[in-house]
Parts: C-alpha cells; sequence; structure tokens
C-alpha cells in the first residue's frame, strides 16, 4: 500500500487523515509512528500557511520524500480572531485540550449566542524535495457554545456547533464530522493531487 507522511503529532488530525487517505487507499503516516524520532517543529510563522509550510517542508527535507502538514485552529470574531495560530497552546504549555476550552468559555463570558460566530481554518501544505510547496485551505462555519458537550473528536470540538446543526462537533459521529470539516473542505482541494499521488507512486 502507498504512503503518505502527515508531519503531525496530533493523534487526532492523524485519525481523520487515515480516514480521508485510505479512500484512495494510501496509508497515512503520522510522525509518531516513523521508526525514527522527530523532534517538534518550532511554528514561529505568523499565519497558518507559514507554519504548515514550515512542518511540511522540514520533515520532506529530512526524509526526502514528500510531505502534508496541517496548521488549523479556531478563529472565533468576539476575540478578534483569537485563539487562532495559537490554538494548540492557547492556555499555556503543556498542550492542554481542557484549559483551552475553559479560557475560551471564561472569555466568552457575557457574549450573546448571536455574537458567538467563529470558523475552525485548517491550511493544508503538500512538501515535495525540489518543487514549491502546494498550499489548501478549508473552513467550518459555527458558533461557540454556552457550555460544553459531547466526547468525540478533539481540541475544541466540545464547545463548536457547526452551523446548520444543533449538536457540537464533539457529539457528531467521525463520520459526519469528516463530512464537514474545515479538514476535509481543504483535503477536498487537495483531491485531484491526491489522486495523481496515488497512481503514480
Ligand atoms: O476542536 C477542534 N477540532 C478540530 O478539528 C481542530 N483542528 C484544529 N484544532 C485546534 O487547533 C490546534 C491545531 O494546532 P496545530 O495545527 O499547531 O496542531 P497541533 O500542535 O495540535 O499538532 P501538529 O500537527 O502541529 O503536530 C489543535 O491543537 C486544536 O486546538 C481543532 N480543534
Ligand atoms: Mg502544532
Amino acid at each position: 500500500m502507498n504512503e503518505m507522511i502527515i508531519a503531525t503529532k496530533n493523534p487526532g488530525k492523524a485519525k481523520e487523515f487515515k480516514t480521508f487517505f485510505a479512500r484512495y487507499r494510501i496509508n497515512a503516516v503520522s510522525l509518531p509512528e516513523l521508526p525514527r524520532e522527530m523532534d517538534d517543529i518550532e511554528e514561529t510563522g505568523t499565519t497558518f500557511a507559514e507554519n504548515a509550510a514550515l512542518k511540511a517542508e522540514q520533515i520532506a527535507e529530512l526524509l526526502g520524500k514528500p510531505v502534508l502538514a496541517d496548521d488549523s485552529g479556531l478563529v472565533i470574531d468576539a476575540l478578534s480572531g483569537r485563539p487562532g495560530i495559537f490554538s494548540a497552546r492557547y492556555a499555556g504549555e503543556p498542550k492542554d485540550d481542557m484549559k483551552n476550552i475553559h479560557k475560551v468559555l471564561r472569555e466568552l463570558q457575557g457574549v450573546g449566542a448571536p455574537e458567538r460566530t467563529a470558523r475552525f481554518v485548517c491550511v493544508l501544505a503538500v512538501a515535495i524535495p525540489g518543487e514549491p510547496t502546494v498550499f489548501k485551505k478549508g473552513y467550518c462555519e459555527g458558533k461557540i457554545a454556552a457550555e460544553q458537550a459531547g466526547s468525540n473528536g478533539f481540541g475544541y470540538d466540545p464547545i463548536f456547533i457547526p452551523d446548520r446543526y444543533t449538536k457540537t462537533m464533539a457529539e457528531l459521529s467521525h463520520e459526519e464530522k469528516n463530512r464537514i470539516s474545515h479538514r476535509r473542505h481543504a483535503i477536498d482541494q487537495l483531491e485531484d493531487w491526491v489522486r495523481q499521488y496515488a497512481v503514480s507512486n
């Protein structure tokens, strides 16, 4: 079976990519699954795209193979776009999804439902040694719930209600999230490239 290296250490992302790539009979392999340990890549960029490129290009260079990276996060309008690129570590180190959720809910205290608009953003970068990096972006629009609900997914899923739904992303099944998510929308735009990769490798 063909392989695609995904430059992530996030098990929630890795699980979603495995599902997406299985459609093309490609095995998505995340960094902790590689035989050699990869150092953390410092996400020093100021945009999702810069951080996705840093992750994809550094690992592609190291391995000499095509690598896909995802930089993503939650953009909340009432918080001037925070946590944005700082989503993973919004409440500080070490990264803690529950602390991040509590911080967001605290900051949104007193903000009414119509003002709780937000979106998940995902930028994918594909780095191929010797070629320019390719970028694709996906969004999922929604609102921040008053309290958390559900245990599926990861990150801020328990407080994110996608538009046209009454449940949080963490109350949706894995399949349903993967039909509507920002990551799915970004990967759909890479579809031609993935198909090509599947036949030529
Ligand atoms: O509820 C969520 N559902 C999602 O579908 C989702 N996608 C991203 N996020 C949040 O944004 C951070 C990414 O930051 P990020 O791109 O730097 O990834 P990361 O540091 O977790 O792993 P890596 O890929 O860098 O190794 C994550 O940790 C989460 O807090 C999500 N939250
Ligand atoms: Mg990260």
